[in-house]
Formats: C-alpha cells, structure tokens, sequence
C-alpha cells in the first residue's frame, strides 16, 4: 500500500455510490458523492437522518465498500476494495469513535485501550496511562465500563482511538448519548486532538457542533448539498445547545 507523507489524513472522494439491496428494495445511501479533506482539517457532517452521514464515514474508514466511484484515503486507493482486505488500512490509519462507545464490559478502562495496542500491533502500551491520564482519567483507570458516566466511557473510547495513533480520527455521533456539559467536554478532547495535527471527521444531528469545524458538509439524499467554511472555527467551551 503506497502512501506519501503529505496524504497522511487526507481524502478524496470522487462520484462514490452506495445501494444497498437490489431491485425495489434497493436503497441508495449514497449517490455520488465528491468530497476532498485535507490533512489537518476538522470536517463536521450533518444532515438528516437516512442522508448517507454514516454511509460515508464508514466507506472512508475502510469499514463499508464503495460500489462505485473512486476512494482514497491517506494516499492509499480504497476502490473497491472489501472490508476484508482493509484490515490492515484501517489499524495504520484510522481511529473510531462511535456514539455508544463500544467498550469490552469485562476490561477495564486501560484493558480496553491495552486491548487495542496488543490486537494492532502499533502504539506503546506503556504509554496507555498516559492517554488515559490525557483524557482525564488518570484517576479511573482500573475502573470497568459500567462503574464509569457515559462521558468518561466516550473518553476511553477516544483514548483507545488515538493509542494507534491514526491519522484520520472517524466520530460518528460521539455526543449523541451525552447530556450537554458531558458532550463539550467530549468536543473539547476532539478539537484539541484536531489541533494536535489530526484529521477529524464528524459526523452528527446536532447543527451547533457544526462550529467548531473548519468546514461543514451538510448531505441530502446521498449527496453533498453544501459545503461551507467556517471563517474563525469556535472552541468547544463556547459551543451550546
Ligand atoms: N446495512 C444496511 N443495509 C440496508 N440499508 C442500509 C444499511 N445501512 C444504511 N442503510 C440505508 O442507507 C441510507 C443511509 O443510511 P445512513 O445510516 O448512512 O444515514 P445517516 O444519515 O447516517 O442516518 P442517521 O442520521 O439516522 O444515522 C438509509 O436509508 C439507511 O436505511
């Protein structure tokens, strides 16, 4: 897989289509969609739901395949390519963050991270206190899942993303199950990681998130109806809802 340094975090989306089924069932999420992200950028989607937000997201991250058009992600050249064949894409370049975390209830906070070291093969586990310590849980590290708040479960969920050190970070709705304070605090820990160099792309319902991006692509139908640029991106602190 050829990739140069400049592409590290950069995609380029060129007329992708997506159906789902075949005949009358057949359900079209997406429907050409043009897309450039550059590396370093913090790209919020939004749009209504059955648009094709979570379609994209996991066409970009190598977890769904395009049925047409063309994908390239890092500088590696995702076209038609199955998932299967994606394994090793995904653990050198893409890091997840899904709405309702996806932690292992049997591990605890550093197991679930650890876990993710061990099973890539990248990343240092003897910096995963340190991570958990960067996100604010250097005091709940040896807690499980279930004796953590949603928000402290969506922090190890970004701090088991980032111990692989992707250039890409995915989110798809990670506010979505949080009360207002909790997912600022969520946001936050984002941007921050945007402002660390990271591509972040984000997917939510939420139009005051859309803010903090440096650019916002809102999807209809399965297609990109805008794109916009925020002039002066917002801190996460000062965004409400
Ligand atoms: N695995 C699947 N099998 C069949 N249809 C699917 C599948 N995944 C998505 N779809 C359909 O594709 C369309 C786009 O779905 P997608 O989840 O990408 O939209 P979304 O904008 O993320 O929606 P939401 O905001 O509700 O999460 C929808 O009509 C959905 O029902």
């Amino acid at each position: 897989m050829a990739e140069t340094t400049t592409a590290r975090g950069r995609v380029r989306l060129r007329a992708v289509t997506r159906t789902y089924g075949t005949g009358e069932a057949a359900l079209t999420a997406l429907a050409g969609v043009d897309l450039d992200i550059e590396a370093g950028e913090m790209v919020v989607v939004l749009g209504p739901s059955g648009s094709g937000k979570t379609t994209l997201l996991n066409v970009i991250g190598g977890i769904e395949t395009a049925d047409g058009g063309t994908v390239e992600v890092a500088g590696i050249d995702l076209t038609g390519r199955p998932p299967r064949d994606l394994v090793g894409f995904r653990r050198d370049h893409v890091g997840f963050v899904f709405q309702f975390f996806n932690l292992v209830p049997t591990l605890t906070a550093r197991e679930n991270v650890e876990a993710m070291v061990e099973l890539t093969g990248r990343g240092d586990r003897r910096k995963v206190p340190e991570l958990l310590a960067a996100v604010g849980l250097g005091d709940r590290m040896d807690h499980f899942p279930a004796q953590l708040s949603g928000g402290q479960q969506q922090r190890v969920s970004i701090a088991r993303s980032l111990a692989t050190d992707p250039d890409l970070l995915l989110a798809d709705e990670p506010t979505g199950a949080l009360d207002q304070a909790t997912g600022k605090s969520v946001l936050k820990l984002l941007q921050d990681t945007n402002r660390q160099g990271r591509t972040v792309l984000m997917v939510t319902h939420n139009a005051a998130v859309a803010a903090i991006a440096h650019r916002v692509v809102t999807m209809r139908d399965g297609a990109v109806q805008s794109v916009e640029r925020n002039a002066a991106p917002a801190d996460a602190v000062s965004v409400g809802w």
